[in-house]
């Protein structure tokens, strides 16, 4: 088995930063965590990727082709799409190794998770090739600390998690920069029974047209809690701990350090008993 976390979010949510800070956990606990970077795009990063799309097509490649000519959001689908079609190249450089363990650091346009299919192909692609994937959303918290913009980043995850099918975790990151006001506001809506909190969203304007859509909210928040269908953990990178308990909660979901033999020993020891 193979293992990975598909690290996406909106532009400027934290992905490469977490990713380098997840590779130094790693060296600190003695654990080989590789990334590579998927976004054609990317001007700065601080890890070593192990692959790097740039390397196969840049996006300034599809913007300055004379025929293709495209802008930088369709350049960047296109350069997604182009990496499916030359799938070999990925896994020729990725390589394989048993317990594989890589951060996918993605691109920060958000339809590409939302609705697009090119991702739901690379996760596929990835999962024939033996990978037990988690994505990873990242939320900069700083967009999440009043009512509606609470609920409209519980949306976008939604979405996300309903279009990608798989396992899914929510991190809220750059909580170091959060203000103690801030941090107060935003544990009501991270507490249990506190999604009935999102009708409490303030607007100027036509009363009419508040009422209703206050109710609204007020029924999409008792939606979520009531079928617990988004939940969001805070991750502050200056936390040795906090990153610790992500990278294990991760771990869990894909089944990473499960001993296989273990497992198959218990089911022997069942039929022993069955037989007996
Ligand atoms: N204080 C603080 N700043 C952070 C944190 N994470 C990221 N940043 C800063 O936020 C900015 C964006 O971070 P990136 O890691 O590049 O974000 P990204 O999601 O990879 O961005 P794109 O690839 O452009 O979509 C950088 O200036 C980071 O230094 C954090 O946990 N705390
Ligand atoms: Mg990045």
């Amino acid at each position: 088995m193979r293992y990975a976390q598909l690290v996406i979010g909106p532009a400027g949510s934290g992905k490469s930063t977490y990713c380098s800070a997840m590779v130094q956990h790693g060296v600190d606990s003695k654990r080989n965590i590789e990334v590579i970077n998927l976004d054609p795009a990317a001007e700065y990063f601080d890890y070593q990727p192990l692959v790097d799309i740039r390397e196969l097509i840049h996006v300034q490649d599809t913007m300055e082709d004379e025929e293709l000519h495209f802008g930088p959001n369709g350049g960047l689908i296109f350069c997604i799409e182009y990496l499916l079609e030359n799938s070999d190249w990925l896994r020729d450089r990725m390589g394989e190794h048993e317990d594989d363990y890589i951060l996918f650091d993605c691109p920060g346009q958000i339809e590409l998770y939302t609705h697009l299919t090119a991702m739901k192909k690379l996760v596929k692609q990835l999962q024939d090739w033996n990978f037990s994937i988690c994505s990873v959303f990242l939320v900069d918290v700083q967009f999440m600390t009043d009512g509606a913009k609470f609920l409209s980043g519980t949306m976008a995850a939604l979405s996300v998690m309903v279009n990608l099918e798989l396992p899914h975790v929510n991190l809220l990151s750059k909580m170091d920069l959060l203000s103690k006001t801030a941090r107060k506001r935003l544990d009501r809506f991270l507490e249990p029974d506190a999604h009935s909190i999102l009708g409490d969203v303030e607007l100027a304007g036509n009363f009419h047209f508040n009422k209703k859509y206050r109710k609204l909210s007020e029924s999409i928040g008792h939606l979520i809690e009531d079928y617990s269908l988004v939940r969001f953990i805070p991750l502050n990178l200056k936390n040795e701990e906090n990153i610790s308990d992500i990278l294990l909660t991760i771990d869990n979901i894909i089944q990473y350090g499960e001993d296989g033999d273990v497992r198959t020993k218990d089911f022997e020891e069942k039929d022993e008993e069955d037989d007996n």
